[in-house]
């Protein structure tokens, strides 16, 4: 199944219509902050390559990039579990890919990423994570957990926009021998890591 011209054609308006709300905000956390579409683009075809149906995202917002992900899974009849801590954000995302009728596909869970981590028992093939930046060091050890070890991908975004910010993060990453990472200079900035 491919991207439809439908699909491209909404999710374009979407994001101009979320550019525009945050391009009328001073406060960084009352922006949506979209992943840049040429990343949501290559996430899209990482998970028609991988074949991923386990995917998850920490960090929905809007849920733009989540819609690419669904996209995606829809084709490898797959799902997503995505995860926002703003109730009013997750009925939003849950609203947008019900206009779209990619509901079906997706696991919208509102609560704290790091309560999510530390229960989760399950393996994932697909993992976004675009949340507070600050706190990727906590999540670290139960990624490498919940990331599936043979051909498991995690991505993060903006790890050239806001280097500093992640640049521990990237140490603990690339320092574990068990993994394996690249810096792709895609939109802000993807980190894709996988298992060894
Ligand atoms: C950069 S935005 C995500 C953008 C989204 N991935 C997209 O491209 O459309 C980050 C989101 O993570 C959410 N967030 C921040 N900390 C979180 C946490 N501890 N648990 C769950 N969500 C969190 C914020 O509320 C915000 O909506």
């Amino acid at each position: 199944m491919s991207v439809t011209k439908d699909f491209l054609t909404q999710v374009h308006q979407l994001y101009q219509q979320l550019q525009k709300h945050d391009a009328q905000q001073t406060d960084r956390l009352l922006r949506y902050r979209s992943i840049e579409p040429e990343s949501a683009h290559l996430l899209g075809m990482l998970i028609r390559a991988q074949q991923a149906q386990k995917i998850l995202e920490i960090g929905t917002s809007a849920g733009y990039s989540t819609l690419w992900l669904v996209e995606a899974a829809q084709s490898t009849a797959g799902r997503v579990t995505t995860i926002e801590l703003d109730l009013e954000r997750s009925l939003q995302a849950r609203a947008y890919a019900r206009q779209l009728q990619l509901d079906a596909y997706i696991n919208l869970l509102t609560e704290d990423a790091l309560i999510f981590l530390q229960q989760c028992s399950e393996q994932y093939d697909f993992i976004l994570l675009d949340a507070e930046r600050d706190a990727y060091t906590q999540y670290w050890p139960y990624l490498m957990q919940i990331l599936k070890t043979k051909g498991g991908l995690l991505v993060v975004d903006n790890v050239l926009s806001h280097a500093s910010d992640v640049e521990e993060f990237m140490h603990l990453v690339q320092e574990n021998m068990q993994f394996t990472s690249v810096t792709l200079p895609v939109g802000a900035g993807l980190l894709l890591v996988t298992a060894h």
